[in-house]
């Protein structure tokens, strides 16, 4: 008997007499198939087809890995549109996860942008109208005591990453209800193709506790509940009864909060990250990339990140776990706290965060300030507005966090270039359509000056005689590697020290990557992500050793070199492993 359950209720992965992994599936015919984590379509051998019932079922003809992946880039070509595209990759993934995962792989540059921002963005908008087959983890607000029970019925028993979403407040697109169970599987999908985390590793979950979008609540087709959200202490309750029953069933899984609204995403975050390892993507996971971008972009422009004057528009998840990500890096220069929180000026809907403000949040109140602290500013109405702050504070770096598309005006920015020539602008609200900025026109204004990343891909800016490139500030040059070092690590809890080591390890990385490429770079290409994310999974181990959270005995003692090979060694990759029938089957 093993000491540990099976991987799967279908499957288990073991090793023969001589070493060799295989999996033993007791499942067979148009079952086998029909699972995604073991079908090979075309590529089973003839052995395979035989032992396992296939024959008849498939082409008599066996396909070698490369012409299937070949076959299938080939199809992927032909889609029209890029959600066309989206959906023939979620499709290909619902029918076999190794062969997605090679192809993605083979052409993650091309892909990214398809199976994550800005093309999720659609996948979730038109969800429910495209729903074709399960993937993932549901509950709502109904299920309330029986998820225990429904957590059952996931047939992998050894889930280490959820990405669970309530939907309230997908990238910059609001309230979308069920939908967001597509950001849910997208994150995942990089978690694996950039992170090296096993699909049969990973659970997308939706927390379907509503939506207060009225008109998916009166669309029959809509798939989610036909309700308004819960909210208050039901809430709570919802989300206690879901990490208790995850808790339970998959003692060792993480959890990534993702896209909470600012109402609810702090809560979350500080209510159970010390009941189970969890942490927040749009706060936390944003909060370092972003702070990483910053010292790179900070050095490029010869000087350090206390040099500058840093305004972050969008109050809301992202722009306050920016505001105090940068906070903490201007500390880490040796700024006290008041001297880091006098250079960040947070603006949102209102203006710049003031005392007296309607709708002011807990988490935001170290930014607000006082009349009495901004002396012989200028500004025409309660508050002063982003223009104002830009001027009064002599802005040097500004960042957006508010799914506003175009809130960036040319006056905004030429009014930076008084007190800087290369002045950093990172308009980081996903998807494209919601960017602050167009990258062509910051350039553009700023003669080439300016310093510029955005939150979705867009394309190299020629201007002149010059190629600017366009670094991609987006969390996913976080997350898969915080994930992977957190699991390594067995981490009780993800400190925030682990996030800040994430942090310096990108900008480490993008430093090393700019000398290689001869070029400056805020972030390296996405080209770099899998090799990027082993350099930051074994930061994260480090530090979650030294910070007493590293629950893995194996890894404590450790060095850098052994790590590094750990890792590299634990990383899942593409390629199929023999199938055999199980003695249960026989
Ligand atoms: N690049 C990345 O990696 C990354 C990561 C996380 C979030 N984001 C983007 O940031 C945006 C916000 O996400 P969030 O999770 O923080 O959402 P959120 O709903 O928590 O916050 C949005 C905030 O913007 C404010 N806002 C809206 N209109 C404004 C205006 N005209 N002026 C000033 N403030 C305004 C809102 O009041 C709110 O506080 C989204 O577009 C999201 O895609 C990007
Ligand atoms: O999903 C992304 O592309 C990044 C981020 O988490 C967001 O909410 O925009
Ligand atoms: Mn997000």
């Amino acid at each position: 008997m093993p000491k540990t359950p099976p991987v799967s209720r279908y499957y288990d992965v073991l090793r023969d007499e001589q070493g060799v992994r295989f999996i033993s599936v007791n499942v067979s015919g148009l079952s086998l198939l029909q699972n995604p984590l073991l079908n090979k379509t075309t590529a089973f051998t003839a052995e395979e087809r035989q032992e396992l019932g296939l024959e008849g079922l498939i082409p008599p003809h066996v396909s070698t890995f490369e012409d299937q992946k070949t076959r299938t880039y080939m199809r992927y070509q032909r889609c029209g549109t890029d959600l066309e595209k989206h959906e023939y990759l979620r499709a290909l993934q619902d029918r076999n996860e190794v062969l997605f995962y090679a192809v993605l792989e083979d052409h993650l540059e091309e892909m990214l942008p398809i199976i994550y921002t800005p093309t999720v963005g659609e996948a979730v908008k038109t969800y429910s109208s495209n729903y074709r087959y399960p993937r993932g983890f549901t509950v709502s607000a109904h299920d309330i005591g029986r998820v225990e029970e429904m957590l059952e019925n996931v047939s992998v028993n050894d889930v280490r990453m959820i990405v669970a979403t309530d939907s309230s407040a997908i990238l910059g697109l609001g309230d979308q209800g069920f939908g967001g169970m597509a950001i849910s599987i997208g994150k995942l999908s990089l978690y694996t193709a950039a992170g090296g985390v096993g699909p049969d590793k990973t659970l997308p979950v939706e927390l379907d506790v509503g939506t207060n979008r009225q008109d998916l609540i009166d669309d029959p087709l809509y798939l989610g509940l036909h309700e308004k959200r819960m909210s208050g202490p039901e809430y709570d309750e919802f989300l206690d009864a879901f990490v208790e029953a995850v808790a339970y069933r998959y003692p060792k899984a993480i959890i990534q909060w993702e896209d909470f609204s600012r109402g609810t995403a702090f809560h979350v975050l500080e209510r159970f990250r010390k009941v189970i390892p969890s942490f927040n993507d749009d706060i936390q996971g944003t909060g370092a990339m972003a702070l990483a971008g910053l010292m790179r972009a900070s050095r490029i422009k010869g000087e350090h990140l206390a040099d500058q004057v840093f305004v972050v528009v969008g109050a809301g998840a992202a722009g306050i776990g920016v505001a105090m990500a940068i906070r903490q890096g201007l500390q880490l220069e040796g700024l006290t706290f008041e001297e880091a929180n006098a250079r960040v000026f947070v603006v949102d809907r209102y203006g710049l965060l003031m005392e007296g403000q309607p709708d002011l949040e807990v988490q935001q109140l170290s930014f607000v300030r006082r009349k009495s602290d901004l002396p012989g500013w200028q500004y025409a109405g309660e508050y002063p507005n982003l223009h104002e702050v830009i001027v009064n504070a002599r802005a040097t770096a500004l960042l957006g966090f508010t799914g506003v598309p175009g809130l960036f005006k040319r006056a905004d920015i030429e009014t930076m270039l008084a007190s800087t020539a290369r002045p950093i602008v990172f308009p980081l609200s996903n998807p494209s359509s919601h960017v602050e900025a167009q990258p062509e026109d910051l350039i553009r204004w700023t003669d080439g000056g300016a310093i510029v990343a955005s939150g979705s891909p867009f394309p190299d800016v020629q201007y002149g005689d010059q190629r600017y490139p366009i670094g991609q500030g987006n969390n996913a040059f976080i997350f898969p590697g915080l994930g992977f070092g957190a699991i390594t690590a067995r981490a009780r809890e993800i400190t925030d020290n682990m996030i800040l080591a994430a942090a310096l390890s990108l900008a480490e990385f993008t430093a090393q990557c700019s000398v290689r490429h001869g070029q400056d770079q805020v972030y390296p290409p996405i080209s770099e992500l899998r090799e990027l994310s082993v350099h930051i999974a074994v930061r994260v181990v480090r530090q979650a050793i030294l910070d007493g959270v590293c629950a893995e005995r194996k890894v404590r003692n450790l060095t850098d070199e052994q790590l590094e090979a750990t890792i590299r060694d634990r990383a899942w990759l593409p390629n199929y492993l023999p199938l055999r029938q199980s003695a249960r089957l026989k």
